[in-house]
């Protein structure tokens, strides 16, 4: 049995129209939400409650009355999502996972409360007529427009920004197309309550916010039965997940169970900012307990309350879900390991990526937008990477990360061993410089960067002695770069690189005015959680905003439009270069490395482009033909926000 969005199957099965039907009571009444559900032996049952459909096969389904159907516009766009979900040959048979099939139809009462098809005071007469809505709405017909005008007014009259991320979260569970609407058209605006740096308050009191649960929960007492469990989430053709133990959020530590902020916002900007189906993302917090007391102490605490597991005990749990995930979607299911701590990303991220289509996003993803932003930043201080010298505040996931990318660029672009471009590239951990006599009490990941060096314990000692012309902070740690080392960089160079990365703003080496400040405006500034533009002497300086998220739904695009079954890291390469390929020169003329978010989806589009076709090139894609234009091929697989006529 091939498993089907709802969508697709309704199509499929030339369904329209609404349609009255028996429900479990015998009450003739207009079909509303109808969820049917398949046990292993192929036998429906009721899942909604409002209608049950017993003993059904899937040839009685496709004969019940007709529901509600969407009119899919017809463009590419629509064609390859449904491709893209019904492809699922890669994925197990339905016995073998004994997934329940599910299909909705939603109409009435339960069609205004069914977020992914709600349209609130949008649906037209017409479709108040067909779909039992009379009277279940005031009379008002408006446009999708004006109602995110008004909502776009709503959130504005919020003065505290959890306030306006908790009235997103409450539409994105009331009406999705309305939620991905507003935050796409006013991304400035709206990235930073959705994302950093609110969504690390929102993670930080996730248990005293919670209403509406988002994503799914795998906890140690769902050991063994995790197959199950996937099973419980209402979409079966999932294409992307992004999971977290919550053990290093954002630059907060160990935030448990309520790391879930994170994985719900990621997703949010894979479709948001890459275009990816909403109903093929899935957001997943492993909880395996939490060592943060006043988290454990806390009544509001939505985990399991106990000290986290680790060795076997979380080894095992980790496993089961990477062998359900693939089981359960195909080997075609992107994972994204999200905000880990460092003992266990780079181990899982090596385990994994030799079997699945994993990625991390710390490790991997920042890696590749640092690496984009350093590109562009030759234009203003001139030659080559490899004319450069690097040193990072911060040696965990991060800084190594990047550092590494840095090291394989130079490799590539001179032909140098991968040995000998690191040597340019430093790194201060919280003990002090990386050098070699601390070679034996290191982390495997810092150990390439232990150079030949005396010992250094700080920063501006690091700072004055190396002379870098590029400074990154990843150290989870705010106002680390002080006066005396902003100073010390823009005594060293005429136009000092000065990346801060960490997250939230709380967290971040410096904020954006004491850059330009202290470096005399002189300064080339990006940092992790956004800054306003600042005013120095009368000029307007604009930051950049140096994160992750203008890689991670782009590459994510790439890869599954292209059906790629590993990451390779020329890809992260191709995504670096497409990305500082959209730094326009008016974003150079206003001293930005980045481009502004607002353009995202086209730059995602590049960058999914540039991932495929090195997909391709590498022979890691499998959907085939390669379609000859990439670029329009990915915009026109981006999900669209539009409400669509309901028959
Ligand atoms: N802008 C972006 O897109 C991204 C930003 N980040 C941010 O980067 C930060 C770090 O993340 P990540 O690399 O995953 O975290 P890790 O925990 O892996 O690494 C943190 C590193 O910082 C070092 N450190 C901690 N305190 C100090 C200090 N006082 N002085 C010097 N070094 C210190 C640690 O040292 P030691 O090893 O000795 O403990 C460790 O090497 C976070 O705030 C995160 O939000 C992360 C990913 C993307
Ligand atoms: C942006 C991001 O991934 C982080 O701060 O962890
Ligand atoms: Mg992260």
């Amino acid at each position: 049995m091939i498993s089907l969005n709802r969508t697709t199957f309704l199509t499929q099965m030339g369904v329209s129209g609404a349609c009255s039907t028996s429900s479990a009571t015998g009450r003739r009444h207009p079909v509303s939400l109808k969820v049917v559900s398949m046990d292993s032996n192929g036998r429906a049952g009721d899942r909604s409650g409002s209608v049950v459909v017993e003993n059904s096969t899937m040839n009685e389904i496709a004969k019940a009355p007709s529901p509600v159907v969407e009119v899919e516009p017809k463009s590419t766009a629509s064609s390859w999502a449904q491709d893209a979900y019904v492809d699922d040959s890669a994925a197990a048979t339905e016995e073998q996972i004994m997934t329940p099939w599910s299909v909705s139809v939603a109409s009435g009462y339960n069609l205004l409360r069914d977020p992914r098809h709600n349209k609130g005071l949008a649906f037209t007469e017409k479709e108040r007529d067909a779909h039992y809505l009379r009277g279940l709405l005031p009379p008002a017909v408006v446009a999708q427009n004006l109602q995110v005008k008004k909502m776009l007014h709503n959130i504005r009259q919020y003065q505290v920004p959890l306030q306006k991320y908790m009235a997103m979260m409450d539409l994105q569970e009331r009406n999705e197309k309305l939620f991905y609407n507003l935050l796409i058209n006013h991304v400035e605006e709206l990235l930073p309550v959705v994302y950093t740096p609110t969504v690390g308050e929102a993670c930080q009191k996730y248990g005293s916010i919670f209403r509406q649960p988002q994503g799914l929960y795998i906890s140690l007492k769902e050991k063994g039965r995790i197959l199950e469990v996937l099973r419980n989430w209402p979409e079966k053709n999932i294409q992307v997940i992004v999971v977290t133990d919550g053990e290093r959020i954002l630059g907060l530590g160990d935030l448990g169970c309520q790391g879930m902020g994170i994985p719900v916002g990621k997703l949010s900007l894979y479709t948001a900012l890459g275009g990816v189906f909403p109903s093929a993302c899935l957001p997943v917090t492993i909880d395996v307990g939490t060592n943060n007391e006043e988290l454990l102490n806390d009544e509001f605490y939505i985990g399991l309350r106990q000290k986290r597991a680790t060795g076997q005990e979380y080894a095992e749990l980790i496993d089961e879900f990477m062998t359900a995930v693939k089981q359960c979607y195909g080997e075609k299911l992107l994972i994204q390991f999200e905000d880990f701590a460092n003992h266990n990303a780079f181990d899982l991220l090596a385990k994994y990526g030799a079997t699945h289509l994993v990625f991390n996003d710390d490790i991997q993803g920042t890696a590749s937008v640092v690496l984009a932003g350093l590109i562009a930043a030759l234009k203003f201080v001139g030659g080559s990477l490899a004319d450069h010298r690097f040193l990072f505040l911060g040696a965990g996931e991060a800084g190594t990360g990047i550092a590494e990318l840095i090291a394989l660029e130079i490799s590539k672009q001179t032909n140098a061993p991968l040995e000998e471009t690191r040597k340019n590239i430093w790194l201060v951990d919280s003990k002090g410089l990386i050098v070699s006599s601390r070679k034996d009490t290191l982390q495997h990941f810092k150990k390439p960067w232990a150079h030949e060096h005396k010992p250094i314990r700080k920063l501006i000692d690091a700072v004055k002695e190396i002379k870098p012309t590029v400074l990154i902070g990843t150290s989870g740690v705010g106002r680390t770069f002080t006066k005396e080392v902003v100073e010390t960089m823009a005594s060293i160079n005429e136009k000092p690189i000065i990346l801060s990365l960490s997250n939230p703003t709380s967290q971040s080496e410096c904020t954006a005015e004491e850059a330009y400040k202290w470096s005399q405006g002189r300064a080339i500034f990006a940092s992790g959680s956004p800054f306003d533009p600042v005013n120095y002497k009368g000029k307007t300086f604009v930051p950049g905003q140096a994160n992750n998220a203008y890689i991670f739904p782009g590459l994510g695009l790439g890869l599954i439009m292209s059906g790629t079954i590993r990451v390779h890291d020329d890809m992260l390469l191709a995504a670096s270069e497409a990305l500082a390929s959209q730094v326009t020169q008016d974003d150079y003329n206003k001293g930005l490395i980045y481009p502004p978010f607002t353009n995202i989806r086209k730059i995602s589009a590049h960058i999914a482009a540039s991932v495929a076709a090195k997909a391709y090139e590498l022979g890691l894609a499998t959907r085939h033909p390669q379609p000859k234009d990439l670029v329009k091929y990915a915009e026109s697989c981006m999900y669209s926000p539009s409400y669509q006529n309901y028959r």
